[in-house]
């Protein structure tokens, strides 16, 4: 397992800048001056457009107006609620300070009027772009079916993930590796559902209810609501931000079919990257309308979510959502023709990723086990079935997922 956690961090190190970032800084200009302190690793040079700090090995390049706005003096900087005094907009664009020094593994500077800010050494070295720039946000672990069955990944179980803090733990690292986690032993019924649901975050109510159980009887404008095959795909493509966190639990089958399938969607982008990096990039340019309209006796819809298919960090160009449904993607008129050629390629061939039956991990659902899939990853879809066939389940905010691992000490 931390095999193949160490190539996927390696595989991000070696993601490319955009290339608008990179030229920022230029070479050393006139006017520099060496401040080295005796004692301390680190020197100081003040060029006209930053300051050059060479600490442990790297040249780290402060902006004058950043660090004037990152003073953690207690006038610029509340540490008690982790927010900023300091009106940004009141920093004179073109702020120097007046002298600079490295005292015991903090830089001082004292800007004109007298106001001092001190940082220490390892916060700049941690906090700048340089430290920064090529870190993975969120580690994770991409997977096909064989390398996810070969993880051995352990499911939770219910009663030591209801009261156990270090269950919890370990359920939520395996989620942030894998986009997925199993909760085993839970009771068949929607309370129990939402109990453990509210172990690690928020329901987030949508059109479908809080809670919503849904059977074969389309009772909604929809086709997840009968007994149809879905092909994969992410939920909520459709809102302007798709729902973090799909929760499943079948209370009830009593036929045949219905497992569910699951694609890990960054594994397929990551393959498009590797193959065609001029696809790749596309796909993550070219905006895509999703569109739910429902027009019931009992419900009137109509949601709109524009964004492209992969969607990146602009600074290290880590992908962190991917809105891929066929049903739901609407019109496309939000690029000329000789794009949408371009674009059918590209999306055809990640198609073809998506589709491999390698990559493609089946799992038959019964009452007690509860899945949790990261929407934002991890494709979803079903076989047909027969018979009745009952599901519960929630969407759940990322947001306060990801704030819970933190909590916990992962790394999110
Ligand atoms: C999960 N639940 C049955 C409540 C809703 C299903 C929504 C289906 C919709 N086509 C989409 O992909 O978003
Ligand atoms: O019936 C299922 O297993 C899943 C249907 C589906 O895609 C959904 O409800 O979002
Ligand atoms: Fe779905």
């Amino acid at each position: 397992m931390f095999g193949a956690l160490k190539r996927s961090l390696r595989r991000h190190r070696h993601v490319q800048l955009l290339s608008g970032l990179r030229d920022t800084q230029t070479p050393w200009r006139h006017h520099t001056q060496a401040r080295a302190c005796a004692g301390t690793p680190a020197t100081l040079r003040l060029q006209d457009d930053c300051l050059v700090l060479n600490y442990r090995g790297t040249s780290i390049h402060l902006n004058y107006v950043w660090l004037r706005d990152h003073c953690r003096s207690a006038a610029s900087y509340n540490s008690k609620t982790n927010q900023r005094n300091l009106d940004t907009g009141s920093i004179d664009l073109s702020i120097r300070p007046d002298s600079s020094t490295v005292e015991d593994g903090h830089l001082v500077l004292t800007w004109p009027g007298g106001h001092v800010s001190k940082y220490s050494l390892s916060w700049l070295a941690e906090n700048s772009y340089e430290g920064k720039q090529q870190s993975t946000i969120q580690p994770r672990i991409l997977w096909n079916s064989d390398i996810y069955q070969k993880a051995n990944v352990p499911s939770a179980q219910w009663d030591t993930f209801m009261s156990c803090d270090d269950e919890l733990k370990k359920f939520l690292q395996n989620y942030l590796l894998y986009g997925i986690a199993f909760v085993d032993g839970v009771p068949a019924t929607v309370e129990a559902t939402e109990a453990v649901t509210q172990r690690v975050s928020l329901i987030r109510e949508t059109t479908y209810g809080r809670m919503w159980c849904f059977t074969s009887d389309f009772s909604r404008g929809d086709t997840a609501y009968s007994q149809l095959a879905l092909d994969r795909h992410t939920d909520t493509s459709y809102f302007q931000e798709p729902c973090g966190i799909q929760v499943f639990h079948c209370l009830k089958h009593e036929g045949t079919g219905g497992r569910t399938l699951l694609v890990d969607g960054f594994y397929a982008a990551e393959k498009l990257r590797q193959q065609s990096p001029e696809n790749f990039e596309l796909l993550t340019r070219v905006p895509i309308r999703h569109e739910y309209i429902e027009k019931t006796d009992n419900h009137r819809n109509h949601m709109n979510g524009i964004g492209p298919v992969l969607n990146v960090y602009p600074w290290n160009n880590e992908v962190y959502l991917i809105r891929y449904n066929n049903y739901d993607r609407s019109v496309i008129n939000t690029i000329p023709h000789d794009a949408v050629q371009r674009w059918y390629v590209a999306h055809r061939e990640l198609t073809t990723e998506l589709r491999r039956p390698e990559n493609e991990l089946w799992v038959k659902l019964t009452p007690g086990k509860v899945i949790f899939i990261d929407n934002w990853r991890v494709m979803h879809g079903r076989d047909s079935f027969t018979g009745l066939r009952q599901l519960c389940g929630c969407y759940l905010t990322r947001d306060d997922i990801l704030s819970a691992a933190r909590c916990v000490g992962l790394q999110a």
